[in-house]
């Protein structure tokens, strides 16, 4: 296959050399044989230690000891190149050492045969199986899908190579190195098998082959195989697709050489004496030893060509391959001089100095084209070369010509090699292709399976959009009712808490509330004692009054009786004082009118003037009684009006008494109603207490502003009964005043008229003497001789008159007076002493009154405890949550300011899908293509694919990729098939 190298960040390095020395094996031992080998693996230097003296190799890039296993060797030194492999590198690893020394040990490893271990774990293990493997694993890791391994295996013996995969007789199969023509430096082993590797497993499975053909190949050809070489060659062929759609191939090869023994050679590549004369010259280890000499000399001429060995691994030796040298040692005394050698010979290689570079890409096209260039072009010469031996010579020349053709037969011959090789890399590459069809096969198939799942998942996908779409809506809306109600529980929350909190005051509150209530039920309770109590006790004092009324009633009743009886007695008095003065009257009216008639006849008409003037006289006491009588009417009228005073002043202290009475019975009745009520209303509110928690504050309130008031209503009714009480007690006194003071002025009146009547009787009297001096004076003057008599008479009338009348008059009335007075004052006391009494008793009642009222009434006692009116901030408003209609419709209008985002379906995955070409469309399309072999159609076919491929790597799909490469693949094949009839 044809590869340009690009640099290699343009940098020469040196060949990295290292040196492996191994345990002392069962012999060396036995022989007692000395460990001569020191390692430094700071100073990465290597001691030989000998009887006189000790020599240091030094510097190289790594060390090993005998304790350093095959997975150290490997991590250290091989690993780094499979990665470079990968990259596009060529790696070389040569192992180079006495025979002995463990190069096969280090490139295979053993072949473990119990099956302990797989070669996977087996710590023994060389370097080509854990290559491999790890050149899959990395293969796997990236995800390659298009990639060809390939191994050859080939041993080079005695300059002959074989080849240890091969499928024919190692013997007959013969294998012949070209130069190749399409690059300079390399060469084509003609005949090599070049065997894909499909998995770790086929691994030992080749090493076992090649192992075995090697051992029939030793019997066979009696080869002696620590004096061979062998080359295992893995080659990574991985398909990648440039950005503008191009099929890509990226090559690598890591060349694991392990060499025959150096024991023959010596310092300088020289072959030992004894070796040459035995015939056991290894001319590839020779010339390696030369060419290494001359890399290092900076020689004009690299021997290259003169061994296949250096003509196979001529780009690993100063040329771009990255390439690894191992030194193996015997660590024995009685390998020292090989031991010498060989850290010589290392130390030399390890100043070769390449300039590694990266296979170039190429595209399939171009690579086609190049070995159809090349195979037409060979085809040409072999025409040519076969013509020309077609040509009738002269004879002279036909020796000449013999010779020409000899050397033309030999030219054919080489050209035919040649073109064999380029036929066997266009056939490997062809297998190479095989194998990457047989892999787009199986990945064509695989794509058709992933297909029907991928259009079984789309309709799953559709659905599961919708159904995630519809979910991703209700989350949404499910979300932003949780945020609602997150809100909302929030607010409710805090309210909960401030609740909580008033509750708890409320509780309390409430607690003490009952406290004060229970406190003012036993205070209810107390004072409905204390009232029925008072009550009772008021009632017995109110028949203590009414017995004392009663009895001040009968007093009056008495003092109205006796006032009558006086009265009537008075009358009776006065109307026999009346009848006595009219008796007397009528006496001194017979007396006189006797006297006159005595007169009369005595004096005649001397006394007719005396009787004219006892007649004025008469008519004079006839208008002094009556006046007396008018007087004593008055009097009696008075005497009357007093009765009647004294009677109205009766009925008005009755009056007021069944006032007061009925006043204290209307507030009994008013107390015990409110008491009552209010019980009935505490009652309730208790109830309604207990039922209605939120309400007890304002019951509690208001039950204590009904406290508040029943106590000033209860102090009110006091307050008015002791006012009534006091009223009453003003109105029994201002009656019982007012009767006093209304009988002392009747009294009074009464005394005056009495003195009046006295007075007018001394008037009268006074005038009467006056009256009758006067007559006497003019009868004296006329009737001088009976003047004495009639003025004896006179006097005595006079006398008897005046002093009789006046003395039965005054004591009459002095008698009635004195008996009103004295039983007005009787009365009076009797009265007062009664009204005293009820004074008194008021007093008490008042005093019992005030006592009851300040002292028996309890009050609630302020303990302080009672909660005072507290006014709670009215609860903040938790708006009611919304119903699910209303949070949908909040959450719709909270959608409107956001586009609803549709839901991306996986619609855009599949719209611009090409269908990928089955194999069998391939090969129909080959089939067409074969057909067309004008170039100019390939052209056209080539520049349609294009066309079809940059389309499908503009849509960028997996599966046009594909189509695209199945595109190529056509065209590869419409070439390969124009190969293939050359
Ligand atoms: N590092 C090592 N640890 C343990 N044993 C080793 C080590 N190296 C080599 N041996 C053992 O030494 C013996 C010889 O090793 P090996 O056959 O690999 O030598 P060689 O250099 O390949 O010889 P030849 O040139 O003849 O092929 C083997 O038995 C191998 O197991």
């Amino acid at each position: 296959m044809s590869t340009r190298k690009t640099p290699r960040s343009g940098k020469r390095q040196n060949i990295q050399v290292a040196v492996r020395v191994r345990p002392l094996n069962a012999n060396e031992i036995a022989d007692r044989s000395r460990n001569i080998v020191g390692l430094d693996r700071v100073a990465r230097s290597v001691s030989l230690k000998d009887r006189a003296s000790s020599r240091v190799y030094a510097p190289f890039d790594k060390v090993y000891g005998e304790k350093d296993s095959q997975a150290v060797i490997y991590s250290d030194l091989i690993a780094p190149l499979v990665s470079e492999v990968l990259t596009g590198y060529n790696c070389t690893v040569f192992v180079y050492g006495q025979t002995g020394t463990g190069k096969t040990y280090t490139m295979e490893g053993h072949h473990d045969e119990s099956g302990e271990y797989s070669w996977q774990n087996d710590p023994t293990c060389g370097v080509i199986p854990r290559a491999l493997h790890h050149i899959f694993t990395e293969l796997e890791k990236q995800e390659l899908e298009e990639y060809s391994v390939r191994v050859s295996y080939l041993e080079l013996y005695n300059e002959e190579l074989y080849d240890l995969l091969g499928a024919s007789d190692i013997q007959s199969t013969r294998l012949r190195i070209f130069e190749d023509p399409m690059k300079k430096g390399s060469v084509v082993i003609n005949g090599m098998e070049e065997v894909p590797v499909k998995n770790r497993d086929e691994v030992y499975r080749l090493l076992r082959r090649g192992a075995e053909r090697r051992k029939t190949a030793a019997t066979l050809m009696n080869m002696n195989s620590s004096r061979s070489h062998s080359v295992f060659t893995v080659t990574v062929v991985i398909r990648e697709n440039s950005v503008n759609g191009e099929e890509l191939l990226k090559q690598g090869k890591l060349h694991l050489v392990d060499l025959a023994g150096s024991e023959n050679v010596g310092k300088s590549g020289a072959v030992d004496k004894r070796a040459r004369e035995a015939g056991n010259i290894n001319q590839s280890l020779l010339t390696l030893g030369r060419v290494i000499t001359s890399l290092t000399s900076n020689a004009q001429h690299i021997p290259y060509r003169e061994s296949k060995l250096t003509r196979i691994l001529q780009d690993s030796l100063g040329g771009r391959t990255i390439t690894t040298l191992i030194a193996t040692l015997s660590p024995a005394q009685s390998n020292f001089e090989e031991s010498v050698n060989t850290l010589e010979y290392a130390l030399r290689a390890k100043n070769i100095k390449n300039h590694p570079e990266v296979n170039e890409k190429l595209s399939r096209r171009a690579l086609l084209k190049e070995y159809n260039e090349e195979i037409e072009r060979l085809r040409k010469d072999l025409m040519a070369a076969r013509e020309q031996n077609g040509v009738y010579l002269a004879t002279e020349n036909y020796e000449d010509m013999v010779e020409q053709i000899q050397k033309q037969t030999e030219r054919i011959e080489k050209i035919e090699g040649e073109l064999e090789g380029v036929i066997a890399k266009l056939q490997r590459a062809m297998a190479d292709i095989e194998m990457m069809d047989a892999h787009y096969q199986k990945v064509y198939e695989r794509n058709q399976a992933m297909h029907t799942k991928l259009e079984k998942r789309r309709s799953e996908v559709e659905q599961l959009s919708r159904d995630l779409a519809t979910t991703k809506h209700t989350l949404e809306a499910t979300e932003f009712a949780l945020g609602e109600s997150q809100a909302y529980g929030e607010k409710a929350r805090n309210q909960n808490v401030e609740l909580g909190e008033t509750c708890t005051i409320l509780s309390t509150q409430l607690e003490k509330t009952h406290d004060k209530i229970d406190q003012l039920k036993g205070i209810f309770v107390t004072n409905d004692k204390l009232y029925g109590d008072f009550a009772a006790e008021r009632i017995h004092k109110i028949h203590d009054l009414d017995n004392v009324l009663q009895k001040c009633r009968a007093t009056v009743q008495d003092v109205s009786n006796t006032t009558t009886s006086v009265v009537d007695t008075t009358g009776t008095s006065i109307g026999d004082f009346c009848t006595s003065i009219r008796t007397l009257f009528a006496e001194t009216v017979s007396r006189t009118e006797h006297f006159a008639s005595e007169v009369s006849e005595a004096l005649s008409t001397q006394c007719s003037e005396g009787v004219s003037t006892a007649k004025i006289h008469s008519d004079s006491v006839e208008g002094s009684l009556s006046e007396m009588k008018k007087l004593n009417a008055v009097a009696f009228s008075q005497l009357e009006s007093l009765l009647a005073l004294t009677t109205r002043a009766f009925e008005k202290v009755e009056a007021n008494k069944q006032q007061f009475l009925e006043n204290s019975e209307c507030e009994r009745v008013v107390a015990e109603k409110q008491r009552r009520t209010f019980a009935d209303q505490m009652r309730s509110m208790l109830e309604q207490q207990t039922k209605l928690f939120n309400e007890s504050l304002q019951l509690a309130a208001k039950m204590e502003e009904l406290t508040g008031e029943n106590d000033v209503e209860v102090k009110k009714g006091l307050e008015e009964t002791r006012k009534i009480g006091e009223t009453f007690a003003k109105a029994v006194d201002e009656t019982k005043e007012e009767a006093l003071l209304e009988c002392q002025l009747e009294t009074e009146k009464g005394r005056q008229a009495v003195k009046s009547v006295d007075e007018l009787n001394s008037a009268l009297s006074v005038a009467n003497k006056k009256a009758f001096m006067d007559s006497e004076r003019l009868h004296t003057e006329n009737l001088k001789g009976n003047l004495t008599s009639i003025e004896e008479l006179k006097k005595s009338v006079v006398a008897n008159c005046s002093n009789s009348l006046a003395e039965e008059v005054a004591t009459t009335v002095t008698q009635a007076v004195d008996l009103v007075k004295s039983n007005a004052e009787s009365q009076a006391a009797s009265v007062e002493t009664a009204v005293g009494d009820a004074a008194v008793r008021l007093g008490e009642a008042q005093l019992a009154i005030e006592t009851f009222v300040h002292e028996k009434v309890q009050r609630p006692q302020s303990s302080g405890a009672t909660p005072e009116r507290t006014r709670f901030p009215p609860a903040s408003e938790i708006p009611a949550l919304d119903t699910s209609d209303a949070l949908k419709e909040a959450f719709y209008a909270s959608r409107q300011q956001f586009k609803r985002k549709s839901i991306r379906t996986r619609e855009s995955l599949f719209e611009n899908e090409i269908p990928l070409m089955s194999p069998v469309s391939l090969q129909r399309m080959l089939g067409s293509l074969e057909e067309e072999k004008d170039e100019n159609v390939d052209d056209e076919l080539i520049n349609d694919c294009e066309t079809i491929s940059a389309r499908a790597v503009e849509r960028e799909t997996p599966e046009k990729e594909l189509d695209a490469r199945a595109v190529r693949r056509n065209r590869r094949r419409a070439f390969g098939s124009n190969n293939f009839d050359v």
